[in-house]
């Protein structure tokens, strides 16, 4: 039965306007300004309200084992948290164990990944190097459909590769028309840093911020680019958190280098004061890496998603309980890192960015849907309110209220690092897939709903940056015998 949402205002990223969304099926069939309803169809009325493409995380991490634990969320209470804040699609991160092949922990995660009840693709992570990963990234390329490979430079003696890990896996991505995205933190620093702290007998949550400084997150940002930029390949930050690291991306960027920034919602909202509370549970559940900042370093994001340096908004979804938090309880390096907040992502940034005048509209849709979409290069299929696309759509209320409380919400954790924050602006419907997934209050999706979405490789960008490579490549000097 076609679907006709009528009487609202479309957001896309370059524009607005006020028209009716045709949905046939999967796909938007048109947008136009009075359409006939077909014979059959069913209406939503969106007036007064906003038609946006349903939000992309890009930075999940559902039911992974790290730390020792596995995350709470999995991809059915994840998805289904996602859609009721607007969000349509996540890309988790697919994390090979020890010495497992690529290959296989690409199956593994499919197998979790059946009850997710949204759209999901997945970034491999890389961990480390040899000829066996070297091979099969093609096959994670070109027959999954995956375009974007993880790098931990922090997670000492666990997920952390060096600087010539780092090299041959993006000197590979380069030519396989593949992203690197780094977590840029110097491990080494920090894992020095951390043992300093509890030499002091500073063992609470606050020792995992002053180990995890802003310069280590700057050097490791500058690092990767360096490296990005030698073996020819675009690079995406993930995390991005302070001012050294975004302007690290701003100074790329200004020197034509294709880099991309993600600034988290709980690093735009939330400061390095958590850490200071006497309530050890409340400083360990804001434990995640990097850490939250100081002010100074909020308003730099900020103006980074303002002036474009910075392009996309995350939650680097990573939920703990607080039993598993306790962990830690002697030590902050065994807290395990992580907060959480897919399905808050959308009406905060709204506030804070739409409802401040920090952000239009327009921005809000690129930094949360259109702009990563191009960068995944799954952009208009995801991402653009426009025919063919997915019908992946919110139907935004601008006026609508949403108190965040843990009491309320869909993920299995037991805190939400935002308990008390009032969002003006949310969802009345969501829509996955041209299917009802949320509506006023009403979880209608299920588990399985969601479907894996293969990215192709970006051969325009890498082409491109290929072929300036070879045009500015050092030569040798033509010189004649020497003389004696
Ligand atoms: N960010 C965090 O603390 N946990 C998730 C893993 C990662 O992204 O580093
Ligand atoms: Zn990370
Ligand atoms: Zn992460």
């Amino acid at each position: 039965m076609p679907l006709l949402i009528r009487g609202g205002t479309v957001v896309n990223h370059d524009h607005s306007r006020r028209a009716d969304v045709l949905i046939h099926g999967e796909t938007i069939a048109a947008v136009a300004t009075a359409i006939e309803a077909p014979a059959g169809s069913a209406i939503i009325d969106a007036g007064g309200c906003y038609v946006m493409p349903g939000g992309i995380d890009p930075h999940t991490h559902l039911e992974m084992p790290f730390m020792g634990t596995v995350t709470a969320d999995d991809f059915e209470s994840g998805t289904k948290a996602a859609l009721t804040g607007g969000t349509t699609m996540v890309v988790d991160h697919c994390l090979p164990d020890p010495g497992q092949s690529l290959l296989s922990a690409y199956q593994d995660w499919r197998r979790k990944s059946e009850v997710a009840a949204a759209d999901y693709g997945f970034h491999m992570a890389v961990t480390s190097w040899s000829k066996q990963i070297h091979d099969e990234m093609e096959t994670v390329v070109k027959t999954y459909g995956i375009n974007t490979f993880k790098h931990f430079m922090a997670y000492k003696g666990a997920l952390m590769v060096n600087d010539d890990e780092l090299y041959n896996s993006f000197a590979r991505c380069a030519g396989l028309g593949a992203m690197p995205l780094v977590h840029a933190e110097n491990g080494d620093i920090v894992a020095r840093m951390q043992e300093a702290m509890m030499a002091r007998g500073v063992t609470g949550p606050e020792g995992h911020a002053y180990s995890r400084p802003p310069e280590v997150e700057g050097e490791a940002t500058n690092r990767a680019i360096m490296i990005a930029d030698m073996t020819g390949t675009p690079l995406y930050v993930v995390h991005t958190s302070c001012r050294e690291a975004h302007e690290a991306i701003a100074r790329a960027r200004a020197a034509g280098k294709r880099v991309y920034g993600e600034p988290l919602i709980q690093h735009l909202l939330l400061d390095a004061r958590e850490y200071a509370s006497k309530d050890w549970n409340h400083s360990a559940q804001r434990v995640m890496s990097p850490p939250f900042r100081d002010k100074v370093h909020q308003d730099s994001l900020w103006a980074g998603l303002q002036a474009g340096s910075l392009q996309v908004v995350a939650t680097d979804h990573c939920a703990f309980t607080t039993e598993q938090k306790r962990f830690g309880l002697d030590d902050f390096r065994k807290i395990p890192n992580g907060t959480g907040g897919l399905e808050d992502r959308m009406p905060l940034l709204w506030t804070a960015g739409v409802g401040t005048g920090r952000l239009t509209k327009e921005e809000f849709v690129a930094v949360t849907s259109a702009n990563i979409a191009r960068i995944l290069n799954i952009y208009p299929r995801k991402g653009a309110v426009a025919t063919g696309s997915d019908a992946d759509l919110v139907v935004w209320d601008p006026a609508a209220t949403k108190a965040i409380r843990a009491s309320t919400q869909f993920s299995r954790i037991d805190y939400n690092v935002f308990e008390g924050f009032t969002c003006t602006g949310a969802p009345a419907i969501t829509l996955s897939r041209g299917k009802i997934a949320w509506k006023d209050g009403d979880l209608r999706a299920g588990k399985g709903d969601g479907r894996y979405i293969e990215r192709p490789a970006f051969p325009p960008v890498h082409v491109a940056n290929s072929t300036w490579k070879e045009l500015t490549a050092p030569r040798a000097v033509p010189r004649g015998p020497v003389t004696p």
